[in-house]
């Protein structure tokens, strides 16, 4: 009987600086693996089975999982482009803390269709995976945004274009840069993130978004990495969600002093992150959070790289 295995990343959303249009996904240093599973096997009838750290987080009706949500949607897709469909067995090892800000949705739901579309034969291409997979993600946050799934999906810094083909394109990525992520603890829902914020934003605003996003795509591409940190400010959604995070201007003030160049709210938080370019610089950073900013025993912190390769077949789980 067929068995397949899918890993997809955690990942940062906005890096600060693109709101809902920019992110990246996360390996960290130390080899380990930071993500969520899906095993996909054939089985008479569908079923879906969640383990893993914080599976018991989740609502315990399997039908109200991501996951069943993505297999429903994939043998619809499946149908109406002709192709036959079957039933699956489906575990989801739900590694990642759910309203973490570190796209732990975005991680489950890219497992699952990459997972789905490589038991089934590969029968849709990357753009239509990936339109699938913003989809998904709409359902839950509220609107579609693919800052999560796009870099978890495909690994690296990921740039939204707004089209349906490409749906987005890779960024150079920064050789010498380690991205320090701390999770706190707490959980912060997405949409409820999303809708402390203002409807509209003033022209200085609109007027720095876009100059900081141009510029910092024009630094990557040029190799001008200092000019690259120097626009890393998010003017769009922090001022309003950083009252959402205990201790988030201590962490900032103590990261920003100790080497970080950049420092934010990863997605909707309440994870932060801090980009240094130096590896111990990082790892006293990642060790001053882990004493300052967690919050209770499910928060960690970890310095991580961005891999190049986002989703893949591969076993995090000895369990499995
Ligand atoms: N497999 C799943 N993984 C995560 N959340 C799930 C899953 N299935 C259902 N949910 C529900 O979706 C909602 C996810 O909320 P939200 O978007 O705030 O979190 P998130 O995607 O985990 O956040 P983040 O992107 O900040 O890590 C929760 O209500 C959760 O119960
Ligand atoms: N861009 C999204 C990411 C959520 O993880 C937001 O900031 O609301």
């Amino acid at each position: 009987m067929k068995k397949t295995r899918a890993y997809a990343p955690a990942s940062i959303g906005n890096v600060s600086l693109g709101f809902d249009v920019l992110g990246a996904a996360l390996q960290p240093a130390d080899g380990s693996l930071l993500g969520d599973e899906v095993v996909v096997e054939d089985a008479a009838q569908f079923q879906l089975a969640v383990e893993g750290e914080f599976s018991t987080k989740l609502p315990p009706d399997p039908a109200t999982n991501i996951v069943t949500h993505c297999y429903y949607y994939f043998v619809e897709e499946l149908a109406k482009a002709g192709h036959k469909t079957r039933p699956v067995a489906m575990t989801l090892y739900k590694n990642l803390p759910i309203g973490s800000g570190l796209g732990s949705s975005a991680s489950s739901i890219v497992a699952a269709f990459y997972g789905l579309n490589e038991h089934f034969d590969r029968p849709f291409d990357e753009d239509t995976l990936l339109l699938m997979m913003g989809e998904l993600e709409g359902q839950i946050s509220g609107s579609i945004h693919y800052d999560n799934v796009a870099p978890c999906y495909l690994g690296g810094m990921t740039l939204m274009t707004g089209q349906d083909s490409p749906v987005t394109v890779s960024l150079p990525l920064v050789e010498n840069w380690y991205w320090v992520v701390c999770y706190s603890g707490i959980s912060v829902s997405t949409s409820a993130a999303r809708n402390i914020l203002p409807a509209s934003v003033e022209m200085k605003t609109a007027l720095t978004f876009g100059r900081q996003l141009g510029v910092f795509v024009h630094a990557l591409h040029a190799g001008n990495t200092k000019l690259a940190a120097t626009v890393m400010q998010d003017v769009i959604a922090e001022p309003y969600r950083k009252s959402l995070l205990p201790r988030f201007d201590d962490a900032r003030d103590f990261s920003m002093a100790n080497g970080a160049l950049a420092f934010g709210i990863s997605g909707s938080g309440p994870t932060v992150f801090a980009v240094c370019d130096d590896q111990s610089q990082a790892q006293n950073i990642a060790d001053w959070l882990s004493e300052n900013y967690i919050q209770n025993e499910d928060g960690f912190s970890h310095v991580c790289r961005i891999p190049t390769q986002g989703a893949c077949q591969q076993q995090v789980n000895d369990k499995v």
